[in-house]
């Protein structure tokens, strides 16, 4: 039923608690908000997926464990990570930052492809093939040949989501895309995932705390508060759910995110 599975997850530090019998799963392509405040767990959890964090309990992905695997192990497994900053390399163009995040699809040894063998070459385009799709998915083939340090900020997140898309991930966690996008950036980036979702049917685990972003997106919302799940659900239901109202949400941040949710989303 569910692609990623976390049964029971508990971590501790020393005497703190960080997760607490956490359970949750993400379904195929579902687009799965995770939110809570500050220091709920959140990037625990996703430490523990990626294998950066040894918690007990059980984690299942595609009916693999990955309890135990070394973090190289779990991406190879198809599970990708977005991070707050865009880890993009300034000085190269768009389609070369996305270029670089294909290495790990390269088969052709460095002799074959300094002889430029027809191997190599095919391989290449392929390669390039992928990496245009995704520029053009995301409305960037008019930037792509600019270096990405000259860019807006909000471009970058979207040049660093793409930088997600072209490594063919099965999942993708992404770690609060949105933060230090202003309000217009957002709505753009919140376009891009939901289109990369629907098109792509990438499932998605997503750390958020822009709740209007979360309510016009994501199909589902676990809640974690003090390493503990106090909501799963639909956004509608959740955001009303006195328990994450009281934990976390202000109830203005509440009636703006509800009204968002019943409006369409557009392109920003
Ligand atoms: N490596 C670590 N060593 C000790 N404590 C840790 C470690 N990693 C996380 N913690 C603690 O675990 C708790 C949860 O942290 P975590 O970063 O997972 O929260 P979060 O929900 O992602 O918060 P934020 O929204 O602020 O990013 C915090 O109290 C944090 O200090």
């Amino acid at each position: 039923m569910f692609d990623l599975e976390l049964k029971d997850i508990e971590l501790h530090f020393g005497g703190l608690v960080v997760l607490n019998r956490v359970s949750l799963g993400v379904r195929s392509g579902e687009l799965l908000a995770l939110i809570g405040p500050n220091g709920a767990g959140k990037t625990s959890i996703f430490n523990c997926i990626s294998g950066i964090y040894r918690p007990t309990g059980q984690i299942n992905f595609l009916g693999t464990s990955l309890i135990g695997k070394k973090p190289s192990a779990i991406a190879e497994l198809g599970i990708g990570r977005t991070f707050q900053h865009a880890e993009l390399i300034p000085r190269m163009n768009a389609r070369e930052n996305l270029l670089v995040a294909r290495h790990n699809h390269v088969k052709s040894t460095l002799v074959e492809q300094w002889l430029r063998l027809p191997s190599a070459r095919r391989e290449e385009a392929d390669h390039l093939a992928v990496v245009n799709d995704v520029l053009d998915l995301l409305s960037l083939s008019h930037l792509a040949h600019l270096p990405v340090g000259g860019l807006p900020f909000g471009i970058q997140k979207i040049i660093g989501f793409g930088r997600a898309l072209v490594a063919d991930p099965k999942i993708l966690l992404m770690d609060e895309p949105s933060a230090g996008l202003t309000q217009e950036e957002r709505e753009e980036l919140a376009y891009h995932i939901d289109s990369a979702k629907n098109r792509l049917g990438i499932p998605m685990l997503w750390i958020e705390h822009d709740m209007e972003m979360v309510s016009a997106i994501a199909d589902r919302i676990h809640v974690l508060d003090y390493g503990r799940s106090i909501g799963d659900g639909p956004p509608s239901e959740v955001l009303e759910d006195p328990e994450v109202i009281r934990a976390y949400l202000g109830t203005t941040q509440i009636a703006q995110a509800v009204d968002t949710a019943a409006a369409p989303l557009e392109k920003g």
